[in-house]
């Protein structure tokens, strides 16, 4: 059974989910929201409890993919490691990976097919490893205070460039996905990146990458890739725990994580998300 010692930040739309296996983590913090509205209402605040571990969530916004809109957080306490669910898919996710790698945030990605309207693509997980963060952030940022730490870009630039053991996890959820849509939604997505922060020559690396998501993989609703940067910049990819490919490129770690925790992210409350809740593991 893994502990956790820091306080656990997750923010979650007012709403009950919907789905049958929305976990009880969810549940009680629903409960427990309603039941503090009253007084936290329109204020837009966030309560804290000083527990082991707590979870945020989110009062006001409750569609809040690519909108900033105003927004309050409760924190409500849960000593326990049970998985997190995304409220929108009911997609859950485990709160530790590999041993060692925590939950630092869920999201949504949603996209406009064939010009219409956004549908919801897949549910994602942030992942990193609690030692590797001390070992590679402690010394520049374990001394600051949390209103220094909160909205520093500069933190996970460097959480994005350093070797910090990351995954990120996405559990599909459109349930029509073929292989060659998600071939081409990476060499989409991805190429801004690579040409973003290394210039216009990475067709080759953008080709290894995309060429390992082979037509012979199926991808029904519940599937799950992951997209780990192992140490020495190495990104391995999975597909429903199957190993699909290893390519050792820092641009191609950095460009994927850009996705979900740059400067112009797919669901920037997730990305809201991993700062609160790496602020705790930097602290040695
Ligand atoms: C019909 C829309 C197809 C979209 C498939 C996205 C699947 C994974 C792509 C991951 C990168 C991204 O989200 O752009």
């Amino acid at each position: 059974m893994v502990s956790f010692r820091f306080p656990f930040l997750f923010s979650q739309p007012p709403k009950p989910p919907n789905s049958a296996n929305a976990s009880s983590r969810t549940f009680t913090a629903t409960a427990a929201a309603a039941a503090l509205s009253v007084a936290a209402a329109g204020a837009g605040i966030v309560i804290s409890q000083s527990a082991n571990k707590t979870f945020i969530l989110n009062l006001l916004g409750s569609d809040r993919v690519n909108s900033c809109t105003m927004w309050g957080s409760l924190s409500i306490s849960d000593s326990s490691s049970s998985p997190v669910t995304e409220s929108r898919t009911g997609m859950s996710f485990p709160a530790v990976l590999r041993g060692s790698q925590r939950l630092l945030g869920v999201g949504l990605r949603r996209k406009a097919v064939l010009g219409l309207k956004n549908i919801d693509i897949y549910a994602f997980g942030v992942y990193a490893d609690d030692s590797d963060v001390k070992e590679f952030l402690s010394e520049k940022y374990g001394a600051l205070s949390s209103s220094e730490l909160k909205g520093n870009e500069e933190l996970k630039e460097d959480l994005m460039e350093s070797d910090v053991s990351m995954t990120i996890r996405l559990q599909i959820v459109y349930g029509r996905l073929s292989i060659k849509s998600v071939r081409s939604a990476f060499q989409e997505s991805v190429a801004s990146r690579l040409h973003k922060f290394g210039g216009s020559d990475n067709e080759e690396l953008l080709q290894r990458f995309t060429s390992q998501f082979k037509d012979e993989y199926k991808i029904p609703k519940g599937s799950i890739i992951d997209l780990s940067r192992e140490r020495g910049y190495v990104l391995r990819t999975t597909i429903d725990g199957k190993e699909v490919g290893s390519i050792q490129s820092k641009l191609l770690c950095r460009s994927v994580l850009d996705l979900y925790i740059g400067s112009e992210p797919f669901d920037p409350k997730a990305k809201e998300d991993v700062e609160q809740n790496l602020a705790p593991l930097l602290k040695k």
